[in-house]
């Protein structure tokens, strides 16, 4: 558990602790740091956290010149909390004296103030020759692209032309997009309650029901959240939407369902199909019932391993199996950047391994001339193009379709998108159909 704090430096400190030497993840570290925090600190919070998280590899290099010698095990906090004030003088627009200040005090709430003059000369000498460090820095390949080397090794192997580009876009804030709920409101008016509420907004080309917000808000503040009529998606995930070609009296399966961004996009586009939601995980699962409630919309949900389907299955095949597969995240770092510190290499075959095991025991399941729609928001060639094209191997009657608009770049066996296509996140779809 990340303890109680009132300094949202202190905070960032601990959960950036639990990430990098815990590798928790920051979906469960968050939830907890935010409660120890007055909601007034929350933002800035968040941001030295993620700022730090993206910019971890160059500001460690920075600590490492400053600190005579490395801070022990048991003060990883305190080496945190250097990096953090580091995070704020090269990237943040605040202040230099109070930046310095503020991330000093933060030590007494660490329990830690013997560190006091230590953060105080580190942070201080750099600003005195931030030139000469930050020169020295750049010219380290891990100071360049901030990902950690054996990333950096698999992204250049699966896109030799776009690895740089893809480095980058996974340092870049993402925007926030969009879905209105159709059932709801058409997606015109609800632009006009965005723009009647001083929110600049613009309509998604390729998403029927997206938005792109200029701006990033807490989505308490977006007109009718509540009330169900709008949802946080990337538009990379709503462009599954229309690989489903979903019809009145469907039989659907989302066989890894949660937290529910799909679930709700299918029957906001199509409310009368029979529509069965498993996850493997309950507390996730209760995210889809909890988004479904409040969009006014139902499914079946159920707790179930969808590669046991003996254990589930009610025997009458399905028209449409979308398959949104676990996988490494790794087209979607800049959303979640702790992803480069939480996965390792040997993810990559275990995962795909998962994933072969999923699409073989759904697809008996999916009824002659049905649809199986199969996604990731990975960039890994392991765990998309190979992936499918080692499926068609094993399975003579299953046959690619071709999409009417392609969601993104075309390979021989799928389509996909590369964080920062479109502005999008990484994503991968195949869609599938069986003769
Ligand atoms: C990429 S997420 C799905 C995101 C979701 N489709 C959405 O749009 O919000 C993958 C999900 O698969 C679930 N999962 C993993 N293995 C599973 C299995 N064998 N059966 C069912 N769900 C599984 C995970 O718990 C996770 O919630």
């Amino acid at each position: 558990m990340v303890k109680k704090h009132s300094d949202p430096r202190a905070a960032a400190a601990l959960a950036l602790t639990a990430v990098i030497k815990h590798h928790r993840s920051l979906n469960a570290v968050l939830p907890e740091t935010a409660s120890s925090l007055a909601a007034t600190q929350q933002a800035l919070c968040q941001q030295l956290i993620y700022g730090t998280l993206r910019h971890y590899y160059s500001l460690s290099g920075l600590a490492e010149k400053l600190l005579q010698k490395p801070l022990k095990a048991k003060d990883q906090d305190l080496h945190q909390l250097l990096l953090i004030g580091l995070y704020q003088l090269r990237e943040m627009r605040k202040p230099v004296h109070a930046s310095i200040s503020e991330t000093v005090n933060a030590t007494k709430a660490l329990t830690k103030p013997w560190a006091k003059g230590l953060i105080n000369a580190c942070l201080r000498e750099y600003q005195r020759h931030r030139d000469t460090f930050d020169q020295a820095l750049t010219q380290t390949p891990t100071g360049l692209h901030e990902h950690p080397d054996w990333l950096v090794t698999q992204v250049r192997h699966d896109w030799p032309e776009d690895w740089q580009s893809i480095l980058e876009a996974n340092n870049q804030h993402a925007p926030m997009f969009l879905r209105v709920n159709l059932q709801r409101c058409s997606r015109q008016q609800y632009l006009d309650l965005l723009h009647q509420d001083n929110r600049q907004a613009e309509p998604l080309a390729n998403c029927a029901a997206g938005i792109r917000l200029s701006q990033p808000c807490d989505v308490r503040l977006l007109p009718n959240f509540d009330a169900g009529w709008v949802s946080v998606q990337d538009g990379a995930a709503q462009q599954v939407i229309e690989l489903l070609d979903l019809h009145v009296g469907h039989v659907v399966l989302d066989a890894c369902a949660a937290p529910g961004g799909k679930t709700a996009h299918m029957l906001e586009h199509q409310p009368e199909i029979d529509l069965l939601a498993l996850d493997i995980e309950s507390t996730r699962l209760q995210r889809v019932d909890d988004s479904l409630k409040r969009l006014g919309l139902t499914a079946k949900t159920l707790t179930a391993d969808a590669a046991s389907p003996e254990a589930w299955w009610h025997g009458n095949a399905f028209d449409r199996i979308l398959i949104d597969a676990p996988c490494t995240g790794s087209g979607v770092i800049r959303r979640h950047p702790d992803i480069k510190f939480l996965r390792k290499p040997a993810d990559i075959p275990s995962l795909a391994a998962q994933q072969a095991y999923l699409l073989d025991k759904l697809w008996p399941l999916l009824k002659r001339g049905g649809r199986m729609v199969y996604t990731t928001c990975s960039i890994f060639t392991a765990e998309n193009a190979h992936q499918i094209e080692a499926f068609l191997a094993r399975h003579p009657d299953a046959s690619l379709i071709k999409a009417d608009q392609p969601p993104g770049r075309e390979t021989p066996f799928g389509y996909q998108r590369l964080p920062g296509d479109d502005a999008f996140d990484g994503f991968f779809y195949a869609c599938l159909q069986r003769s």
